[in-house]
């Protein structure tokens, strides 16, 4: 497990905003989207490509493109969501699969309420996505389900994470293919299990309380 914390102006300029209670939800779901953007350029370093033959106007030459099978992108539902459109923008012909997990607020353990994706991974790059790694026990379960399918490299992107969460997916995730991109390590956990500062809770900002 590897964890790649994105250093950039621009990034910090825009999770200042993201960060802000005063921002309303359109604005927060926009910087939301230009934010998963910025970190899929770094996040995407590793994507697998092979050479392919084109003609310029000028001479042939030979360039590269996305290799087969296609990477596949996995939102974690609610506010996974909120990355998908940029993450698809950068990975047009990205496959799509869907998790929908929760983490019960008083246990903080996490629960999965829909599986929508290939039984079959292999050989697939996979490309997690999800604002907030909290106590970890969401993401950590999302890659153990991906690798029982057969994942061989998965890279989460995270707008937050929290130091106690690294430590729980370097911990549970020892030497697996995995790396974890970010705009910021924060302080770490409140007392309920809210990365401090943070944003607060990224579904509700995105979408509206869920109840
Ligand atoms: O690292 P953890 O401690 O597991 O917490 C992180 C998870 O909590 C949030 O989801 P939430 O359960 O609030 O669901 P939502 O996206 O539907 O709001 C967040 O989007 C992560 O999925
Ligand atoms: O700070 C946090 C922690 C978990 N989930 C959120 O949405 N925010
Ligand atoms: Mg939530």
């Amino acid at each position: 497990m590897r964890i790649h914390v994105v250093d950039h102006p621009l990034v910090a300029h825009k999770l200042t905003t993201l960060r802000d209670k005063r921002t309303d939800s359109p604005t927060f779901r926009r910087l939301a989207d230009e934010l998963v953007t910025l970190l899929a350029y770094e996040g995407t370093r590793d994507v697998r490509t092979e050479p392919v033959d084109i003609e310029t106007p000028v001479k042939p030459t030979t360039g590269v493109r996305l290799s087969h099978p296609r990477p596949l992108v996995v939102p974690i539902l609610r506010a996974g969501l909120g990355m998908l459109d940029g993450m698809m923008r950068l990975l047009p012909t990205a496959e799509v699969g869907f998790l929908g997990m929760v983490r019960d607020e008083e246990t903080l353990k996490a629960s999965t309420y829909s599986t929508r994706m290939p039984s079959d991974l292999s050989g697939r790059q996979v490309y997690v996505v999800d604002p907030m790694l909290a106590t970890g026990g969401t993401l950590v379960a999302a890659i153990k389900e991906l690798m029982s399918r057969g994942a061989d490299d998965v890279t989460a992107l995270c707008l937050l994470a929290a130091p106690e969460g690294v430590a729980v997916m370097e911990r549970e995730l020892a030497g697996a293919p995995v790396r974890v991109v970010t705009s910021s390590l924060d302080e770490g956990l409140n007392e309920y299990g809210y990365i401090v500062p943070g944003l607060g809770d990224a579904g509700d900002r995105m979408y509206g309380a869920a109840g």
